[in-house]
């Protein structure tokens, strides 16, 4: 079929042929009308929040009333600077009468008679916004999408997709929405979102995804956008169980945090990873034995630590009765741990259930002797007793995880016990290299150890479990932390989101099927996201020419931006030469990134201040200037329009995987992107020099 051009308003309003800036009028009367009836909705909800405020009835559920209603506030408070619709849909069947068509917004939004005045971005009908094309129009005739500013719709254009037409990622709208400067923190792409993003976002909630994308390919966005669209669809599951998103550290998980709430939703609890155990980290493992205690073998040695503390008893179990006593025998004991074990309970549940069938035995012998029933009191006394208790303490004593830990790293002989055919003399001796504290109280815990402690906490008592994870960035995640999300998953339904060319860590996957497989989804379905958003084209060229290098089986990215800028300057004092990139880039308008080595970093904020240039740290980017530092190994997952990279061979040299991190740091830039060097550039940058 032949496609003719859509017809487009242009950006601006100025340059708008008569009849459609016509329209472009009619549409804003219409988002002022639907302005209006969203402000009313409000005032309505606000109305109920008085009143249930007054209402009276019991505390518990005024509260959850108003707990309700104050969020249904929230979620109809307006953004003025996005529009409450980005689209239009007219369907095929109703052109003729006009009367079928749907806005699609941030939010629905209904007049007082309940008409839908914007519909939902995820509601069912919204979906065709995303997908139809002139192949599969999916009932939909034109479908228009406006361009804004500043809360104003500014252009329009239109796809008649009964007449062929289809602008894809020609789209002006999408091009200014990809090219705008990035101020602040991460925006929603709802208004934007791709054809295949959107089959991601829209799975549903019994599939769990692994999605490798190149660097910029939305994967971040793409997760966001599937709690989103899960929380709209699953809503009472999801309020109830909840929805956790982890990224890699606490910068990623500020710059991201505010598209969630923007959308309305405000209950995923978003954390890094390193803040799901419950442990307080003050120690620093060397890389080895960090690598070795995020081993998948580890969680073997734990459990067989643990429950090698059940051990046979030794003595009989005498309870009083009256003047009478009853008493039940090692083997008659070891019977109901038996019991017990067979059925699985984590190890504290285990405990309780022995303590409650060896009294429900001791009371069938008081039953059988006395012919009578013993009481509700002696029941419950006696399963506190001090005879029943000091039993539990020898067979199945109870541990806090910390001390059972703080036992295996400080005893060569408990370790031996649990790690024998599982871990190798020299790996044990590896993992006691650190001289313990004295008692587990006064453990210095590194991070590593916090997800030990986190595997035997999950053996005596299941955490809190999520209806929903998303894990970005997780191709850095060992098998230690793959199990502590695991194990919080309530039905395993997971977005595991990650590229394997940026892993960094020591245990980063080099494959995804292990990284499933320690999440427990071994069969999830592997999606390729492979065009870019954020990296120009000729930036992402320089990049790429890293992947053959670091041995993986990954597609590469190609970028939608044909726009951007690269220079590569080798220069005599990299420091100041520095300083003077950001200077001329303050200019400008748009966010500065100044990524250095770790190493760096000091002599570089030093110089800045010297300079008298006021910037953010990586960790701050809410902070109020548009220069941020950025060590090279925070860089992860952040975007600036101008990126400063520094000596990218120092970067490499820095860490194990540092040509890893050298192409995470080359693919943060929006816009511009700067390398200066003093020292000669990694082999695999130096040539062909056509970009310089
Ligand atoms: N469909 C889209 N429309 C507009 N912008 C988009 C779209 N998809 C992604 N983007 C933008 O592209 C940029 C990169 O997206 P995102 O951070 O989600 O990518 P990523 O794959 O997680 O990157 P990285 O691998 O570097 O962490 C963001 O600014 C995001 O808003």
């Amino acid at each position: 079929m032949d496609a003719a051009p859509p017809r487009s308003s242009g950006s601006t309003t100025s340059d708008i042929p008569g009849e459609l800036a016509e329209e472009l009028a009619a549409e804003r009367r219409y988002l002022a009308s639907a302005r209006d009836a969203l402000r009313r909705m409000r005032e309505r909800a606000e109305k109920m929040l008085d009143v249930g405020a007054g209402v009276g009835g019991d505390a518990y559920a005024s509260e959850r009333l108003g707990f309700t209603l104050t969020r249904r506030v929230a979620q109809l408070s307006d953004q003025s600077d996005v529009p409450l619709f980005f689209g239009r849909l007219e369907l095929a069947d109703a052109i003729d009468d006009g009367s079928t068509r749907y806005y699609v917004g941030r939010r629905h939004v209904t007049d007082e008679e309940s008409h839908p005045l914007v519909l939902d971005w995820r509601a069912p009908v919204s979906r065709a916004f995303y997908r139809a094309s002139p192949r599969e129009p999916l009932g939909v005739a034109v479908r228009r999408r406006f361009g804004s500013s500043g809360g104003a719709l500014t252009s329009l254009e239109d796809e008649h997709l009964d007449r062929g037409e289809e602008t894809g990622a020609a789209s002006r709208i999408l091009t200014d929405e990809i090219e705008r400067p990035r101020v602040g923190p991460m925006r929603d792409i709802v208004a934007t979102i791709q054809p295949e993003q959107d089959e991601l976002v829209r799975a549903d909630l019994s599939v769990s995804l692994c999605v490798q994308g190149g660097p910029g390919t939305g994967k971040t966005a793409v997760g966001l956008h599937r709690a989103a669209y899960l929380f709209y669809t699953h809503r009472q599951r999801l309020e109830r169980a909840g929805v956790l998103v982890v990224g890699p550290n606490r910068a990623l998980i500020q710059y991201v945090s505010n598209v969630l709430p923007a959308l309305g939703e405000l209950d995923a609890e978003q954390i890094s990873i390193d803040e799901l155990p419950a442990v307080a980290v003050q120690g620093v493992d060397e890389p080895d034995v960090a690598a070795l205690k995020h081993d998948a073998r580890m969680a073997s040695v734990l459990h067989r630590a643990l429950w090698s503390l059940v051990v046979p008893a030794r003595e009989p179990l005498t309870v009083p009765y009256g003047s009478a006593r009853h008493t039940l025998g090692p083997a008659a004991l070891d019977r109901v741990v038996e019991e017990v074990l067979e059925s699985a309970p984590t190890y504290a549940a285990g405990r309780d259930r022995l303590r409650a069938r060896v009294v429900a035995r001791l009371q069938r012998q008081v039953e059988s002797r006395h012919a009578e029933a013993p009481s509700e009191t002696w029941f419950r006394s006696t399963s506190r007793s001090r005879p029943v208790t000091r039993f539990l303490d020898a067979v199945w004593p109870t541990v806090a995880p910390e001390q059972l830990l703080h036992r295996l790293l400080s005893d060569p002989a408990v370790l031996a016990a649990a790690a024998e055919g599982v871990l190798t003399d020299e790996e044990q001796r590896l993992l006691q290299s650190r001289v313990p504290a004295r008692t587990y109280r006064r453990e210095r815990w590194s991070s590593a150890d916090a997800f030990l402690i986190d595997e035997v906490a999950g053996l005596v008592e299941r955490p809190r479990g999520y209806s929903h994870i998303v894990a970005d960035e997780a191709q850095d995640l060992s098998a230690m932390q793959c199990r502590a999300l695991a194990r919080r998953s309530v039905h395993g339904s997971l977005t595991v989101l990650g590229d394997l060319a940026q892993g960094t860590t020591p245990w980063a996957a080099r494959s995804w099927h292990d990284t499933m497989t320690h999440l427990g989804r071994p069969d999830a379905a592997l999606v390729p996201l492979t065009t870019g958003f954020r990296v120009p084209s000729v930036v992402m060229d320089l990049a790429n020419r890293l992947v053959p290098e670091l041995g993986l089986d990954v597609p590469l990215a190609t970028s939608l931006r044909h726009d951007g800028s690269l220079r590569v300057c080798r220069v005599h004092d990299v420091v100041a030469a520095a300083v003077d990139e950001c200077r001329s880039a303050l200019a400008r308008e748009g966010s500065i990134g100044l990524v250095a080595p770790d190493s760096l970093v000091d002599d570089v904020a030093a110089a800045l201040a010297a300079a008298g240039l006021a910037w953010n740290h990586a960790d701050d980017l809410a902070g109020e200037h548009p220069l941020t530092v950025v060590p090279a190994t925070l860089a992860k997952g952040l975007e600036f329009d101008t990126v400063v990279a520094l000596e990218p061979a120092r970067v490499v040299a820095e860490e194990r995987r540092g040509l890893n991190r050298l192409y995470v740091v080359l693919t943060r830039a929006v816009s511009d992107l700067v390398v200066l060097h003093r020292d000669p550039l990694p082999p695999a940058l130096e040539e062909p020099a056509a970009a310089r």
